[in-house]
C-alpha cells in the first residue's frame, strides 16, 4: 500500500482491541537519555517478535519543550514489525512494556519532576488486525488500524511511518 492515507484508516481505541489478534504492528520508539545505548538494546528485544523494518532514527526537539523549560532532544525511530506469532494487543502491551522496564525505564519515582528521564518509550501507532472470514470486505484477510490514542500522529511518528511505506513495508 503505497500511499497508506491515515485519516481514511480506521481509529480504534486501545481498550476496544484488546483482545484482537495482530499479526503486525507500527511502533514508534523514543528517547531522551542514553538513546545511544537504550535503542540498540530495544531494537534486539523486538527482532525476537519477527521481522523488522527501520526508519531513519532522528534526533528531534521534544514538543513539549518551551522556551522557560527546555528540555532534552528525544531520538525517535520508527519500527515495522512482522509478528512471529499472532499475539492480541494486550498481550503485546505486556511485552512492550517489559522491554521499557528492561531499559531501566524508571515511572512511579519521576512522574513528579518537570523534566523526564526516559530511557524508552514505545508506542503503538498502527496494528494489523485479522478479518473474520464473513466479513464484508471479501478479498482483504488483515487491515489497518490507527490506535486512536496517538492520532494524529506527532510530526516526526508521521516522517517515519512515511519512510516505511516508501520502502514497501506496510500493507505490502
Ligand atoms: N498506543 C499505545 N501504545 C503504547 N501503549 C499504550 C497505547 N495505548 C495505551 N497504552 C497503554 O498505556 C500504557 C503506557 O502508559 P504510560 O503511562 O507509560 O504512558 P507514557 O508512555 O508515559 O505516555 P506517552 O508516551 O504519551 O508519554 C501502557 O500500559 C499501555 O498498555
Ligand atoms: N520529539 C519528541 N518529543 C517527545 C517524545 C518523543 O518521543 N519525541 N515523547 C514524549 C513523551 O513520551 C514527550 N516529547
Amino acid at each position: 500500500m503505497a500511499d497508506l492515507n491515515f485519516e481514511k484508516l480506521e481509529k480504534r481505541a486501545p481498550e476496544a482491541l484488546q483482545a484482537q489478534t495482530l499479526t503486525a504492528v507500527v511502533l514508534a520508539l523514543g528517547s531522551n537519555y542514553h538513546a545511544e545505548t537504550y535503542l540498540p538494546i530495544v531494537r534486539e528485544h523486538l527482532a525476537a517478535l519477527g521481522e523488522m523494518q527501520l526508519s531513519s532514527a532522528f534526533q528531534n526537539p521534544d514538543f513539549t519543550a518551551t522556551l522557560a523549560l527546555p528540555k532534552p532532544d528525544y531520538t525517535n525511530q520508527c519500527v515495522y514489525l512482522s509478528l512471529k506469532s499472532s499475539t492480541t494487543l494486550q498481550k503485546l502491551q505486556q511485552v512492550l512494556k517489559q522491554f521499557e522496564c528492561d531499559c531501566h525505564r524508571q515511572r512511579s519515582t519521576e512522574r513528579s519532576l518537570p523534566i523526564k528521564k526516559v530511557t524508552m518509550d514505545i508506542d503503538i501507532l498502527l496494528v494489523n488486525v485479522g478479518l473474520s472470514k464473513n466479513s464484508l470486505s471479501k478479498n482483504e484477510t488483515s487491515k489497518w488500524v490507527v490506535m486512536s490514542d496517538r492520532y494524529p500522529f506527532k510530526a516526526h511518528e508521521k516522517t517515519g511511518i512515511e519512510e516505511l511505506i516508501t520502502t514497501g513495508f506496510l500493507g505490502s
